[in-house]
């Protein structure tokens, strides 16, 4: 028993939300300092900042729901996922936090079983933070703790007849990704980093993500339940809903687009892996 069966998935989208923030102001203090970093071996960065941010959500996280399961991306713990677990990315596009784009997010979801229930993305220095529980909602990252949020209902878009707007990688990019996006008729390619891809699709803003290269399950879980809360949906080869807790495989995602709009699913052509 964990209690979280009962709870309220919208409010506890709120707690976590308050988590991501507090991660968020030590990252924005951190973003101008020389941070050491170093390179992981899949060859992406990790910096002090990566490990501050990830101290404080697996304290918080700890305190608030003890017991529960935590994957987190720099400590990937190989515990067993329990019923419920949180998927945390602590700084998720640390290439651009070092280089000072501002497109970095804090990732938290709560997954139940293979699928998330609830989720936060916040984007410290943009100002902006996604939230998930049953609906999706954004608001502006206040610049207290004890300040509230305005929160507003977010909602992704029917896709445009022609000019799709597709959502890019500004740091890893692959031929399988550029395939596949050749075959849906994209008007505009943006570059952004990190799971704001997810928010900005669930916000209405843009219409196609797609990643056949790899990325890790901390990665997309909160992103890709804000984005089916706002209508949308991220699926993988086959036109599936992607599922979480896979230690068996590291945790990596294979092949997936995220869609505002499902009607796009039959006009994909994913891989089948990465
Ligand atoms: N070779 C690789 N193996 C695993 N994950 C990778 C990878 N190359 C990139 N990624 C993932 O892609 C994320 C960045 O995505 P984007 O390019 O869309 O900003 C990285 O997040 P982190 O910055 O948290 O490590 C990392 O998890
Ligand atoms: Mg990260």
């Amino acid at each position: 028993m964990t209690g979280l069966d009962d709870s309220d998935m919208d409010v506890l989208a709120r707690r976590l939300a308050a988590i991501a923030i507090e991660a968020g102001h030590v990252l924005r203090r951190m973003e101008h300092a020389l941070v050491d970093r170093y390179v992981k071996d899949d060859g992406t960065p990790c910096t002090l900042a990566d490990l501050a941010s990830e101290e404080i959500i697996l304290r918080q996280l700890n305190l608030a729901w003890p017991g529960i399961p935590v994957i987190a991306e720099e400590t990937a713990s190989r515990a067993d996922t329990d019923t419920y677990f949180f998927l945390v990315d602590p700084l998720d596009g640390t290439g651009d936090f070092i280089h000072g784009t501002g497109e970095y997010s804090v990732n938290i979801a709560l997954v139940h079983r293979d699928r998330p229930v609830c989720a936060v993305v916040a984007a410290p220095a943009l100002g902006k933070v996604w939230i998930a529980g049953t609906r999706a909602e954004a608001g502006a990252v206040p610049d207290t703790a004890e300040a509230s949020i305005a929160w507003q209902p977010v909602r992704a878009r029917a896709a445009p007849e022609n000019g799709l707007v597709a959502l890019v990688s500004r740091r890893h990019g692959d031929r399988a990704t550029e395939a596949c996006l050749a075959t849906l008729s994209i008007g505009t390619r943006r570059m952004t980093s990190s799971a704001l891809k997810f928010c900005l699709i669930a916000s209405g803003e843009a219409d196609v993500y797609v990643r056949c290269g790899p990325t890790m399950e901390w990665d997309t879980a909160a992103g890709d339940h804000i984005l089916s809360c706002a209508g949308g949906r991220v699926v993988g080869p086959g036109g599936a809903r992607l599922t979480y807790g896979h230690r068996d495989r590291d945790y990596r995602n294979g092949p997936f687009a995220a869609l505002g709009d499902v009607a796009l699913a039959p006009r994909l052509a994913l891989p089948v892996s990465c």
